[in-house]
């Protein structure tokens, strides 16, 4: 059986639960329940920390996990990614009370407060910056006004939490994180892993595509498979009238608006968008 590991909770703890549903994976009862077998799908799904979950798949324990990109950096464990899951974005960047520092190298010699010290280390010697880190557990936005730190690094998402104490992120972004799915490194082929990623892609695909249907005139076939190649090339078959066809393609979501007006332009018809509910490509 595969061994998964899944967040029990925190920011990506949802999204890795539908995820998993999504891809026809058993679901937990409650949040009480820390391990679910699922015969069908031949997985074992193990519930934990999001960031013990790095931990556990580079000892070998566990066969592989999700976790943040972020978090599989911070541990230092000899995990590697297998691939994004589209979910649980943030930035992880610099902040300081606005106007008093502009640059990574402000903060030599300086007090920064963190709760991913190996993220904000390897960055820091990277740098060449000698900074001292201060480790805290979470609400590091806090640490400044207390005195405990001159500078915070920290996940950022809309930045609400920076701006309603008053800090400013500076510098550039230390790293642009999301959900990914992990594997030790050089771990030697697991029975079920491919099946889970194929699995996991086609929900990755399903989100990230519409299919869309129109009717349009045979002699612009050409423009409107210029504007909807689908994957392989579009489904295009008869219509029952006299010089018209139908196409059927995959579109991305992001901007099938103005694919859908640019086909109104160019004369096409009943123009429908309907979501995918499941895919393999
Ligand atoms: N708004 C957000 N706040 C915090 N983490 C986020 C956010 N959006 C995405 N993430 C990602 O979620 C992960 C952090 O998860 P989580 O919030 O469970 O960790 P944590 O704050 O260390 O844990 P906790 O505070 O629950 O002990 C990181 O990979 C982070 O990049
Ligand atoms: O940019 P924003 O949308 O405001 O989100 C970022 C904030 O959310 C997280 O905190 P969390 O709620 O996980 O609390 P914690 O700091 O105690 O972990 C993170 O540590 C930031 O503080
Ligand atoms: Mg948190």
């Amino acid at each position: 059986m595969l061994r998964l590991a899944v967040p029990n909770k925190g920011a990506l703890s949802e999204a890795a639960q539908s995820m998993l549903k999504e891809a026809g994976y058993r679901s937990r009862r409650d949040s009480k329940e820390l391990v679910v077998v699922d015969q069908d799908s031949g997985c074992e799904l193990f519930f934990l920390r999001p960031r013990d979950i790095a931990v556990y798949v580079g000892e070998g324990t566990l066969d592989v996990g999700i976790t943040g990109r972020d978090m599989l950096i911070d541990s230092g464990a000899p995990v590697e990614e297998i691939m994004p899951l589209g979910f649980g974005g943030s930035t992880f960047r610099l902040a300081a009370t606005a106007g008093t520092m502009t640059s990574a190298d402000d903060l030599d010699g300086r007090r920064v407060a963190t709760s991913y010290p190996g993220l904000l280390e390897k960055y820091l010697s990277e740098k060449g910056v000698d900074a001292r880190v201060i480790k805290l557990d979470g609400a590091v936005e806090t640490a400044i006004r207390l005195g405990v730190a001159d500078a915070v690094a920290d996940v950022v998402e809309t930045g609400t939490t920076l701006r309603n104490v008053g800090l400013e992120v500076f510098g550039e972004p230390i790293m642009r994180s999301e959900g990914v799915l992990i594997k030790q490194q050089s771990a030697s082929d697991t029975p079920g892993l491919e099946q889970l990623i194929r699995r996991f892609q086609g929900v990755v695909h399903a989100r990230d595509f519409v299919m869309m249907d129109y009717d349009i005139r045979a002699e612009r076939i050409e423009e409107a498979i210029a504007l909807t190649p689908g994957m392989e090339g579009p489904t295009v078959s008869p219509l029952h009238r006299e010089g018209w066809v139908a196409v059927r393609a995959m579109v991305r979501r992001k901007g099938h608006q103005r694919v859908m007006d640019q086909l109104w332009d160019i004369g096409a018809r009943a123009i429908l968008v309907t979501d995918i509910y499941a895919c393999r490509l």
